[in-house]
């Protein structure tokens, strides 16, 4: 059994009164594809803020061997104004940028173009992400998200409003990434992209409807 990277025990969550989800004990390890269900409002999200330390469980305990700096984050599915001004290579290089040095140095201008190519954006690295389809964009937030290559990748319904086409071709890009080693969280609702990729381990809130 490979080494365990996130591990909660008895893990709850309230807002205010309002229960999210109670006890709820798992454990991510390093290559799994995890996959988080659940109806809306059942937490999803809420889980994935506390393990990327943006919440704090009201009780229960969550141990985490991976630091933040090697969490990658994609977001659901956010269209972009068409004027958007970055390309989709100084979107990338965003998140390698530093305050005290604004420009990047050769070793972080590879690692942008290996992102790039990984998520098969090379040719279309210069074009605005206003320009973009969809699947495009979302290619763009997943080379971002993998620029600093990240031990754990985390996806909330990365493929939400795709076309089936752009869905398979994001997804397909996760997995080779999880072939390579990467840990990924996956949160989806869609039962076909379950059935096709999710394969490793599974975590379904109960809750939800609000
Ligand atoms: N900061 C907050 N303060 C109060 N309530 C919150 C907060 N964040 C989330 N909630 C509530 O917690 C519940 C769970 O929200 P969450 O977004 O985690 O669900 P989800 O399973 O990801 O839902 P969806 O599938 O619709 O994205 C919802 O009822 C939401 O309104």
């Amino acid at each position: 059994m490979n080494k365990i990277l996130i591990q909660a025990t008895d893990l709850s969550m309230k807002f205010e009164q309002k229960i999210i989800f109670q006890k709820l004990s798992f454990a991510i390890r390093q290559g799994d594809f995890f996959c988080i269900l659940g109806p809306n409002g059942s937490g999803k999200t809420t889980l994935l803020r506390i393990i990327l330390q943006q919440l704090t469980p009201t009780s229960g305990t969550l141990k985490s061997v991976v630091s933040l700096r090697q969490m990658g984050y994609v977001p659901q599915f956010r269209n972009l104004d068409a004027d958007y001004p970055l390309s989709a290579k100084a979107f990338v290089a965003l998140k390698l940028s530093h305050s005290l040095r604004p420009w990047l140095n050769r070793q972080e201008k590879d690692r942008v173009q290996q992102a790039l190519a990984k998520t098969h954006l090379t040719a279309k690295q210069n074009l605005r992400l206003g320009q973009m389809s969809g699947g495009e964009k979302q290619h763009s937030y997943l080379a971002q998200a993998i620029v600093d290559q990240p031990q754990l990748l985390i996806l909330d319904e990365p493929t939400a409003s795709l076309d089936e086409q752009a869905k398979f071709e994001v997804m397909d890009v996760v997995q080779e990434l999880n072939q390579q080693g990467t840990t990924v969280i996956f949160i989806t609702h869609d039962p076909e992209l379950l059935q096709r990729y999710g394969n490793s381990q599974r975590l379904i809130l109960p809750g939800g409807n609000n």
